[in-house]
């Protein structure tokens, strides 16, 4: 019944005005999926290859499709993503395109998902997924790659850790997000949002603290539950590896100064979540902070670890992180992703699945939460890419989907 009959691939927009690929899985019995690649900004070094959407389009019609259709069958997803690592040939799909691989396996999924008659994210993980429910990491002010102007630190993260249900998180992030609106202006500071839909306000990293720290309180004190607070500093944008510094608007950091911030940082905001600290080749400066603060607090990899097993296992080696960002398109395939979940969860590394700076609709991540039982899902706090994946958690956990 899930034998490919179909693959389907598509240029479409993303939420930047980029082309992306889309792909369209359909069955023997009928079923379909459809998915598209987003793509990251503050992409890390040792990602999977995104090629040019027409190029990574047209190599997978040459070399993928074939390999799928009528070959594949849609409801075994490793057997899918066999097909995709064997028509690529490289380790990091380089000839066909992670992002042509990731739209594909994510829209066999969903064509597996839809010949069963089950959600996604029940298909993925099974009968006893569907109660537990990712806390939101909301985007609500940030800079970096994904803004000019604005920030050093690349996001500030509001986590709502009280949240009585995943609703009351979604619009807790909301409720910051415009209360930190607020404060900007009283403050006259004007600002336009950045490509996750944060705050970019021209500010320097301190009063950014200082207003997100103000913003949480106010909501938190409104909603009557607990409202941690978080950070992507995005290290490996700021390093310059010739000098051996991070380099701030306002001064410099070696690394142990770095290592110092940052755990000061955790220790005057409380933060919950701290993601990429570092930067992405340094597993012992990783590891030293996770020793000084990681009792207090997830210190995250995400371009240190490009959802990548291997990646995974030296830190793991090292004792550099104690969370992992999963992003699928990272990687290339579903299987992967899932193979480094499971890896961190084994290891005690608490996965977080997140979205890229340029997205589409698609809502994939938001069911591989829910079917993994991660902890957290980043994937930011407005603006409609990031509200498909929102709403969709709400849905689910209304049983709509
Ligand atoms: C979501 C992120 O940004 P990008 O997609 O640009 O890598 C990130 O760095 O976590
Ligand atoms: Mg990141």
């Amino acid at each position: 019944m899930t034998l490919i009959t179909d693959v389907r691939l598509r240029r479409i927009l993303d939420s930047r005005g980029n082309p992306t690929v889309e792909a369209d899985v359909v069955t023997e019995s009928g079923g379909f999926g459809r998915a598209a690649a987003p793509s990251g900004a503050s992409t890390g070094e040792y990602e999977a290859v995104e090629r040019p959407p027409s190029e990574a389009i047209a190599a997978a019609r040459e070399d993928a499709v074939p390999r799928l259709v009528g070959e594949a069958y849609a409801g075994n997803q490793r057997e899918v993503d066999a097909a995709l690592h064997a028509a690529d040939g490289t380790d990091d799909f380089s000839e066909i395109g992670a992002n042509s691989a990731v739209a594909i396996s994510m829209a066999a999924a969903k064509a597996g998902a839809d010949v069963l008659g089950a959600p996604l994210f029940q298909h993925l993980g099974g009968a006893f997924r569907g109660q537990n429910f990712p806390i939101p990491l909301g985007n609500v002010v940030g800079g970096g790659e994904h803004a000019a102007d604005a920030t050093d630190i690349q996001e500030f993260l509001v986590a709502p850790v009280g949240a009585p249900s995943v609703e009351d998180a979604v619009f807790a992030n909301a409720t910051v997000h415009s209360t930190v609106a607020d404060l900007l202006e009283e403050r006259d500071v004007p600002c336009g949002k950045g490509d996750e839909g944060a705050w970019a306000p021209s500010i320097d990293d301190r009063e950014a603290f200082e207003i997100v720290d103000e913003a949480v309180s106010i909501v938190q004190d409104e909603v009557g539950f607990n409202i941690g607070f978080g950070l992507d500093v995005a290290g490996a944008e700021l390093y310059d590896s010739d000098a051996g510094t991070y380099e701030y608007s306002d001064r410099s950091r070696d690394t142990d100064e770095q290592i110092e911030y940052i755990a000061e940082l955790v220790r005057e905001y409380d933060l919950v979540y701290v993601e990429d600290p570092l930067d992405e080749d340094d597993y012992d400066a990783f590891a030293d902070l996770t020793d000084e603060v990681g009792d207090q607090t997830l210190i995250c990899g995400d371009d240190l670890f490009v959802t990548n097993t291997d990646r995974l296992v030296e830190g793991i080696d090292r004792g550099a992180a104690n969370s992992i960002l999963i992003k699928p398109n990272q990687i290339g395939t579903l299987t992967d992703a899932f193979d480094a979940i499971e890896l961190a969860a084994q290891n005690g590394y608490d996965p977080v699945i997140s979205h890229r700076s340029g997205e589409t609709e698609d809502t994939t991540i938001a069911h591989l939460a829910v079917a993994t039982d991660a902890p957290f899902i980043k994937t930011g706090a407005v603006g409609g890419e990031r509200t498909a994946k929102l709403n969709e958690l709400i849905r689910i956990a209304d049983d709509a989907t």
